[in-house]
């Protein structure tokens, strides 16, 4: 069954993930426990990889095992940070709250804790929380399972992620606030929770949630509901409110599978059949039009700036239009779509540039594809009554003996995109379930305070010669405490004993690693270490992938097999009896 994650083609809202290093883990979220078999590592010796590690050292084993996983989760998540938030002190915060939490979680549930604590933190990574936040997500499953206690967590890694996994732990019971979930008081739960909760608590928990209804399948069937519920109800429309797009689209996407699988399976259904080719679709307009905008001279002359996204439409919000007024699903004219933002030269005289830079666009399009008469609709001319401005227009993308769905174009300005995002006519109105444009005002004055609060505590330390610009390698300059550019026994010693392991699997580690024999570890050497944790993680993904397929591949021949056949017979012949 496809997941929600792969519903979007491109990432609808938030920013893209960028890799500082040249690795190829910026994708979506999939951070796991790292094995270090020895077959992997036969495999990366013999590997022609470009990630295959220059040392032909085996994995190491024991506290060196503890380290490896360490700096393996530390650099996926700075990677998934991003540079300008991966300060000197926001690194050393995860790297203390992943010390903290590896040990205590590693062997819990079967290492399934420490794999959800860590998918929980890249989630977190991904919607570009700061480093509290993340930590706070790395420390909360710890904090559940009695693994740390509070104590720990403001002793060891400091008053503000004690204070969010405080709040998240109040938030965790709020829906048994009510008696029943129906709309009003759903609204009213959400209105509270962003009223009376930390905002950053909120997201943390948003991100919990979408950690849970990963592992749903988990739960018997009545609690699925029950929880299914109070997403689509609660966490869903608050996910949109905060802003959190692609959080928000999963979280119902995965809400509507559990709460109603048949109509789930149908959408899906036809989604699947052409999301692959639809995507592709996406991408190849996306650049067409791109080249086509950039080629002609008179938008050459008005704007500066051209960006396109893309996205195919999720299962939920295609089910929403499917049954809002019975239109059929060719009807339906954003399943895939584009997004113009146009941002016109600031030395222009006339303040109509902008909308003639639409317009402009609007007429390369209809050159270019065969839109849809009669479905076209001009905000930018008649704004709607909340201020919404951008153009729309649907393209037919069928070829002969090729029925297709419609893609949406929307044209719009920069101005008009923020205020499209978060002005009164921001999305988190429209699906978010604020019905006050005043209400959207104030949380995103919240999150501008709790953003500038969080930046005061963790910018880089003033003076510090090993602030991010200085430091190439962040995961070294944690370990390389003294900065003196080398990892010594001492320091190796150091963070094993906050692992939990003994001096001597330093030294083996040492021994394993030191190339040179001159007793610490150089940048390079540590480098190579780094590059054989990554492959080995890089066949963990590879194998996560496979097991999904399979799951799927068995799961069809399940179903169409003997077991089916029985289950299908016994039903009969019940019903006869
Ligand atoms: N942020 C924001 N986006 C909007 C608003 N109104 C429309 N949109 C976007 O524009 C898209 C299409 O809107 P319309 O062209 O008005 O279409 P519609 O009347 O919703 O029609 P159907 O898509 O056919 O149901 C929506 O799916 C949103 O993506 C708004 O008030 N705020
Ligand atoms: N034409 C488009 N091009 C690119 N992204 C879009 C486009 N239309 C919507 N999106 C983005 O895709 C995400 C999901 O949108 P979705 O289709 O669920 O709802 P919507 O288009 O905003 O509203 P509606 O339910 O009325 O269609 C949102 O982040 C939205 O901004
Ligand atoms: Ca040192
Ligand atoms: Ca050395």
């Amino acid at each position: 069954m496809a997941t929600a994650a792969t519903a979007a083609a491109v990432p609808a809202g938030g920013r893209p993930y960028r890799c500082r290093r040249t690795r190829s883990r910026c994708g979506p979220l999939r951070l796991h426990r790292l094995r270090l078999p020895a077959a992997a590592a036969a495999a990366a010796a013999a590997s022609s990889s470009p990630l295959a590690p220059s040392t032909s050292a085996p994995p190491p084993e024991g506290g060196g095992r503890l380290v490896a996983e360490l700096v393996g989760a530390f650099n996926e998540l700075t990677e998934r940070m991003g540079e300008e938030l991966a300060t000197s002190s926001s690194s050393s915060l995860l790297f203390r709250a992943l010390k903290l939490a590896l040990p205590a979680l590693r062997d819990a549930d079967g290492g399934r804790a420490l794999a959800r604590a860590l998918a929980v933190a890249a989630s977190l990574a991904d919607l570009q929380m700061d480093a509290e936040v993340i930590s706070a997500g790395i420390l909360r499953e710890a904090l559940d399972a009695g693994a740390v206690s509070m104590r720990d967590v403001k002793a060891q890694i400091g008053i503000s992620t004690a204070h969010l996994l405080h709040e998240s732990l109040r938030l965790k019971h709020a829906p048994s606030k009510l008696d029943v979930l129906d709309d009003e008081s759903a609204s009213a739960l959400r209105k509270f929770c962003l009223t009376y909760y930390d905002i950053r608590a909120v997201i943390l928990e948003l991100a919990l949630k979408l950690d849970m209804m990963r592992q749903l399948d988990d739960l018997p069937k009545y609690l699925q509901r029950i929880k299914s519920l109070e997403v689509m109800k609660i966490y869903a429309p608050l996910a949109h409110a905060v802003g959190a797009g692609n959080l928000s689209l999963e979280l119902e996407d995965l809400s509507f599978r559990y709460l109603f699988p048949h109509s789930y399976d149908h959408v899906d259904q036809w989604l699947r059949s052409q999301e692959s080719e639809c995507k592709a679709l996406i991408n190849l307009y996306k650049e067409q039009l791109l080249q086509a905008l950039k080629a002609d001279d008179e938008l050459k002359r008005i704007v500066q700036d051209i960006s396109i996204q893309g996205r195919y439409k999720s299962r939920f919000s295609t089910m929403k239009k499917l049954v809002k007024d019975g239109r059929k699903p060719e009807d339906v004219k954003d399943i895939l779509a584009l997004r113009v933002i146009l941002e016109p030269r600031c030395d222009g005289t006339s303040s109509d540039w902008g909308p003639r830079a639409c317009h402009r666009t609007h007429e390369i399009i209809q050159a270019l594809w065969k839109e849809v008469p009669g479905r076209t609709k001009d905000y930018i001319s008649r704004p709607k009554e909340n201020g919404y401005q951008s153009l729309h227009v649907a393209i037919d993308v069928s070829e002969p003996g090729k029925m297709r769905p419609l893609m949406e174009i929307q044209i719009r300005t920069k101005e008009m995109h923020r205020f499209a995002v978060g002005g009164d006519a921001s999305h988190s109105l429209y699906k978010g379930g604020l019905t006050d444009p005043g209400e959207a005002k104030r949380l995103k004055a919240i999150m501008l305070a709790a953003a500038e609060l969080a930046a005061l505590r963790l910018r880089d330390i003033p003076d510090s010669d090993r602030g991010v610009g200085n430091c190439k390698n962040p995961a070294f300059c944690q370990l390389d405490k003294n900065g003196d550019g080398r990892i010594s026994i001492e320091e190796l010693t150091e963070v094993m004993e906050d692992l939990g392991a003994g001096g001597e699997d330093a030294t083996e580690l040492m021994h394993l690693l030191d190339a040179n024999s001159d007793g610490s570890l150089s940048s390079d050497e540590f480098e190579s270490f780094q590059r054989q944790i990554e492959l080995m993680r890089s066949l963990e993904d590879e194998d996560d992938h496979y097991r999904k397929i399979l799951k799927e591949k068995l799961h069809t021949v399940d179903s169409a097999g003997l077991i089916h056949v029985y289950r299908k017979e016994l039903g009969d012949k019940l019903l006869v009896s």
